[in-house]
C-alpha cells in the first residue's frame, strides 16, 4: 500500500505597508465591538489576511487590506469568498461605526476584476442611509482606479439591543 504523507505548506511571508493615507485615523473595531471578528482581522501576522482600519476625513471606514496566499481561489489570485468575507465586515463595520448595532442581512457584490494575491488593497466604505432598522452601507475593493469588487450592503439593527 502506498501511503502518501500529507505535504503541509508553509508560506513565509514578509512584513506589508498597511499604512492609511494622510488624514486618515486609526480605527480600534476591536474596542467598538469586541473581539470576534477573528475570521478576517483576527491573524495581523497570518497569510490570510493582514487588516487596518482608519476613519478618513469624513469619518468614513476605511481599510487596508493585504490578501495573503490563503486567500487564493484562481490561481494566483483571490477567492471571490475572500473578498465577499471583506465586504461583509467591513460594511457591517462601517454601519456600527456609524452608531447602528447591526448584523449584515444582505450584501450583494459585482467582482470586477481578479485580484492578486499579496496585494494591499483599500476598502471603501460609505454609509449611504439608515430609516428605521435598515442601514445601507456601499462600499468597494480597490487599488488606485482598479475596482476589484464592489457592493451594497443592507445592515439590520438588532431589536433591543
Ligand atoms: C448578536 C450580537 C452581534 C454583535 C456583532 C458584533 C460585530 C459586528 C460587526 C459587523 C461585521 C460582521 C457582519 C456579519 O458578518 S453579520 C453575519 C452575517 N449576517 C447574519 O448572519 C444575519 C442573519 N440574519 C438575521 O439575523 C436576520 O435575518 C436579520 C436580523 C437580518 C433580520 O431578521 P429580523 O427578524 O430581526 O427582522 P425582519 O425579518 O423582521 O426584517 C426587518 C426588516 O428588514 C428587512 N430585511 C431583513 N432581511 C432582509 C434581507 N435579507 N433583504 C432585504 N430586506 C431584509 C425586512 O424585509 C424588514 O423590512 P420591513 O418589512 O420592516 O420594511
Amino acid at each position: 500500500m502506498r501511503v502518501v504523507k500529507k505535504k503541509v505548506l508553509v508560506d513565509v511571508c514578509g512584513p506589508v505597508d498597511l499604512s492609511g493615507d494622510e488624514g486618515w485615523v486609526a480605527f480600534d473595531a476591536p474596542a467598538l465591538v469586541g473581539a470576534s471578528l477573528r475570521f478576517v482581522s483576527g491573524e495581523p501576522d497570518g497569510n490570510r489576511y493582514r487588516v487596518r482600519y482608519y476613519r478618513d476625513a469624513e469619518q468614513q471606514l476605511r481599510a487596508r487590506i493585504w490578501f495573503g496566499p490563503e486567500t487564493e481561489g484562481p490561481p494566483g489570485h483571490s477567492h471571490g469568498g475572500a473578498m465577499a468575507a471583506v465586504l461583509d465586515e467591513v460594511l457591517g463595520l462601517a454601519a456600527w461605526a456609524a452608531g447602528h448595532r447591526v448584523v449584515v442581512g444582505n450584501l450583494n457584490i459585482s467582482f470586477r476584476n481578479l485580484l492578486p494575491l499579496e496585494e494591499v488593497v483599500t476598502v471603501e466604505s460609505t454609509v449611504i442611509s439608515a430609516a428605521g432598522r435598515k442601514v445601507m452601507v456601499h462600499g468597494r475593493i480597490c487599488l488606485g482606479e482598479t475596482v476589484f469588487a464592489e457592493a451594497e450592503c443592507l445592515c439590520i439593527t438588532l431589536p433591543g439591543k
